[in-house]
């Protein structure tokens, strides 16, 4: 990439530097080898990488040690005495150049490390107490890789890398490594120069304005590595052994500070061929006019190596200036701030001067005080006196009193036993709580699901009662509808009778009417025909009065006869009509008996079917009673701790059970209340047919004697012609006889138009009688028909209630299963309850075991007493006597 990289290892003497920077260096199957370090490492990945490239390249390598602060060409070809001077690098500011230093061509990995061996081998090592082979030195391995790489252009370039691979000598404890003369010396200046390192470390973390990176030659060499443009990485070598406790600790601490250095890494320029041509033109010409100079001698004339030192050393002096001019600086800075600290010194000593007054004014103040206070003192010393007396009062107490607390104490400790065997068995029987906790909570479910069981049954039972009550009302509804239906129809067929009754009672009246127009019409006829015969027989009274006489007597006792009969015809009628009264009187009674009959059945049927629903509604009351004190004898039977749970339950059961009787009463009461509704309703029909029937009979008796008042008037009416008729016979007697001859033959005539007039009188009457006689028998099949249909009426009524009853005895039997079926289900379910309740108490439930640990109640007997200090003025009086008794003895 072209950046310059390096990697330093610090640590203690003896913690693996060397090894992790070199480690084994022997070749393994033309690789490195398990614990060679990084240096070896790195060569053969660097060649690896270059080799697998296409570009060229060129890899250079010197090897630096740093010595007692000098430095030393490892690599080099002749001896060892050979120093290398470090120059600042005027292209590349912050950058050193060692001049004189050799740098190896290698083309492959296995010579650089051979390179390594080389100097390594010449590296100062020693034996000290922490390492047999102890590096005395600082060094440096440096890698150049020069790569050339051309631009679109055609141009060459060529980009430089540097790779620094630092072995620092170990820092180290003087004491401890047990380094002497020569060793310590070098001891010092390794810990000199690694001092330096860290003072700079802490400059570039502090972000100090001056670096000292020239205090030592190692920290020149590292001058770009450490805050410059050079990527770095820092090993840490550490020792686990805890003596080298505080050297680890300091290690890390040089690490951590370290690691906070920013560098800012920059890649290297890279040169085009030309640039770097004309790099080396330029150093020609330089070089050449310097030869031309020596050569004309014009100037002044230096060996080399007195040129070159003079000019190094004007350089350095150059550095050195710029150092100066820096520290310059950093004293200045210093100057100004310690100007500063003085005047705030001075400030401080003002204020101090005037505190001192303030301390002198104190100070007598102070001196008075300490006169009171000895005063204080005196006092103080006589209250101490007295104080330990009162002490020494309460030290005896006090061993009193302690005795009495080791009993204490003594009981303490038994209780303590106690409490300690209490404790184990209220664990115990809190793992037994949460045990049948647990149990009690399945129980609870067994129980809920039992319960829901039990409730879905209840549900059922409630849905067959509903059932029930849905075909009652249903069957109720269709024998009232029914019931009203016949009654209406009866209703009708009555009034239907009636309705016939009047219309026959108006054709009766019409006969009647008709029998008395025949009869006016008759008599009509008669007078004129009595008229005639009148005239006839005035004229002819003579003529045929002999004759008339035997005839009017004959005629005479004719209509005698007639009369007769007719008063017979008009008994019978009578006794007809007597007898046809009193045969519709008999049919209306029997229809009112059969109607009282009819509703006193309903009425037997509707207080039985009500006594029934009655004693089904007690049979229910009974049984709902009966499961109530069943479920209260189970529910005392079941625990205290489950009462909760079962009284809601039972509660809820009892809820349920109210729920349902409130509904069956509710249901039976409006039942019943129908049921006496329809009586009512019955028993008003049957009244309301009965009081119609008796206003029939009223009525009918009525027009029977209307009829037999008319026919007795009619009678009368005849009777009263008929004597009328006789007087008039009697005095046309004479009249006739006067003129019986001149009329004999009007008379016959008469006598015939008599007999025919008469003869229509029969059959009129003969009709009228027949008439009346069929409506009569109409009246009485009619009736019988009524009858008839009135029992049929009550026998298919006998028969819907009965069929009503077996249906509602069918309901009741279903019942009555739901009911059964219920009381078995609730049996079963309450069994199951039992059951679980009683296997849960019996085998589930745990019970704590006697361990015969725990502790009996124990009588504490302890003093309730306990010796007290005399009062303070009484023990201090005596010990103030006493006092005084030996000053007087004395
Ligand atoms: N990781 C390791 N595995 C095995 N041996 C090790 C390891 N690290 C160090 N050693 C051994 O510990 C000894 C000391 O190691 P080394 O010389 O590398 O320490 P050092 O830190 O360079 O000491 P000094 O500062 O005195 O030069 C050597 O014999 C080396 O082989």
């Amino acid at each position: 990439m072209g950046y310059n990289c390096t990697i330093f290892a610090y640590g203690q003497t003896g913690t693996g530097k060397t090894y992790t920077m070199e480690g084994n260096l022997e070749e393994v199957n033309n690789s490195f080898s398990k614990n060679a370090g990084i240096i070896p490492r790195t060569l053969h990945r660097l060649f690896e990488r270059l080799e697998s490239e296409t570009a060229e390249y060129s890899v250079r390598l010197s090897f630096i040690e740093l010595y007692n602060e000098e430095l030393k060409d490892l690599l080099a070809s002749d001896d060892d005495t050979k120093r290398l001077k470090i120059f600042e690098d005027i292209s590349r500011k912050g950058s050193v150049v060692i001049h004189g230093l050799e740098e190896f061509l290698v083309n492959n990995a296995m010579d650089g490390i051979q390179l390594l061996q080389k100097g390594s081998l010449r590296r100062k090592m020693a034996a000290t107490k922490c390492n047999d082979k102890s590096s005395r030195s600082h060094s440096v391995f440096s890698i150049t890789v020069h790569i050339k790489e051309s631009t679109p252009n055609g141009d060459d370039l060529l980009k430089v890398g540097k790779l620094n691979l630092v072995d620092l000598a170990g820092s180290e404890n003087i004491g401890r490594s047990g380094a002497e003369n020569k060793r310590a010396r070098e001891a010092g200046m390794i810990n000199q120069s690694l001092l330096t390192l860290g003072r700079v470390i802490n400059s570039l973390v502090e972000r100090s304005p001056h670096i000292p990176y020239r205090e030592s030659k190692l920290t020149r060499l590292l001058q770009d590595s450490l805050g410059g443009k050079t990527k770095t990485c820092i090993i840490a070598t550490v020792s686990p052994a805890r003596i080298n406790l505080e050297e680890t600790q300091s290690t890390l601490d040089y690490a951590s500070r370290a690691k906070s250095i920013r560098n800012k890494p920059e890649v290297n320029q890279k040169l085009t061929k030309k640039a770097l041509i004309k790099e080396y033109v330029d150093e020609i010409e330089r070089l050449k006019s310097d030869l031309m100079a020596s050569r004309d001698k014009n100037g002044v004339y230096l060996t080399s190596e007195n040129y070159q030192s003079l000019v190094d050393e004007n350089r350095s002096s150059q550095d050195l200036i710029n150092e100066l001019n820096k520290k310059m600086e950093t004293i200045q800075e210093q100057l100004n701030s310690t100007t500063e600290e003085f005047k705030l010194k001075m400030d401080l000593l003002n204020s101090t001067s005037e505190r001192l007054a303030t301390a002198e004014m104190q100070l007598e103040h102070t001196s008075s005080t300490l006169e009171e206070t000895s005063q204080n003192l005196h006092d103080a010393k006589q209250t101490l006196e007295e104080q330990k007396v009162l002490t020494e009062a309460h030290a005896e107490t006090e061993v009193m009193l302690n005795s009495l607390a080791n009993g204490l104490v003594f009981s303490l400790k038994r209780s303590l036993e106690d409490s300690h065997h209490l404790h184990a068995k209220i664990d115990r029987k809190s793992v037994i709580e949460m045990e049948n906790r647990r149990l009690f909570k399945e129980f609870q479910q067994v129980l809920t699901s039992q319960a829901e069981n039990l409730e879905a049954d209840i549900e059922e039972f409630k849905g067959a009662q509903h059932t029930f009550i849905d075909t009652c009302v249903s069957h109720l509804h269709t024998f009232v509808h029914q019931k009203l239906k016949e009654v209406a129809q009866q209703a009708a067929s009555i009034d239907e009778t009636l309705q016939s009754h009047a219309e026959q009672q108006s054709c009766l009246q019409k006969a009647f009417q008709g029998y008395k127009d025949s009869m006016a019409s008759h008599h009509t006829q008669a007078e004129g025909s009595y008229d005639t015969i009148r005239v006839a027989l005035r004229n002819q009274t003579e003529t045929f009065q002999q004759l008339g006489k035997d005839l009017f007597e004959t005629f005479s006792q004719e209509l005698h006869k007639y009369h007769s009969g007719f008063t017979v015809w008009q008994e019978k009628m009578e006794s007809n009509f007597h007898r046809l009264a009193k045969e519709s009187k008999r049919q209306a009674e029997e229809q009112g008996l059969l109607l009282a009959s009819m509703a006193q059945t309903v009425r037997m049927e509707s207080e039985q079917e009500v006594s029934r629903l009655h004693q089904q509604n007690a049979e229910l009351a009974t049984a709902l009673q009966h499961e109530k004190e069943k479920n209260a004898e189970k529910q005392s039977q079941l625990l205290t701790h489950v009462a909760k749970l079962v009284q809601e339950y039972s509660a809820k059961r009892q809820k349920n059970h109210h729920q349902t009787a409130g509904k069956l009463q509710s249901a039976l009461s409006s039942n019943t209340a129908s049921l006496q509704n329809l009586k009512s309703k019955v028993s008003s029909v049957s009244t309301g047919a009965s009081s119609k029937n008796s206003d029939f009979m009223a009525g009918l008796a009525a027009a029977t004697q209307q009829i037999v008042d008319k026919v007795a008037t009619g009678s009368k009416h005849l009777e009263a012609c008929s004597h009328n008729n006789v007087g008039l016979l009697d005095k046309a007697q004479a009249r006739l006889s006067t003129r019986m001859s001149e009329s004999l033959c009007v008379v016959d005539k008469q006598l015939k138009n008599m007999e025919a007039i008469n003869h229509g009188l029969l059959d009129s009457s003969h009709k009228f009688y027949n008439g009346h006689l069929k409506e009569s028998q109409d009246l009485r099949s009619e009736f019988a028909q009524k009858h008839n249909s009135s029992k049929s009426l009550d026998i298919s009524m006998q028969s819907n209630i009965l069929e009503h009853k077996n249906e509602m005895v069918a309901s009741l039997s279903a019942i009555t299963d739901a009911v059964n079926t219920l009381q078995s289900s609730v049996d079963e379910h309450l069994c199951d309850t039992k059951n679980t309740v009683n296997r849960v108490i019996s085998q589930e439930i745990k019970v704590d075991r006697a361990t015969g640990e725990t502790p009996q109640k124990r009588k504490y007997s302890h003093s309730s007493t306990w010796p007290l200090t005399r009062p303070h003025e009484m023990i201090l009086e005596e010990w103030r006597n006493q006092a005084e008794e030996c000053s007087e003895t004395r």
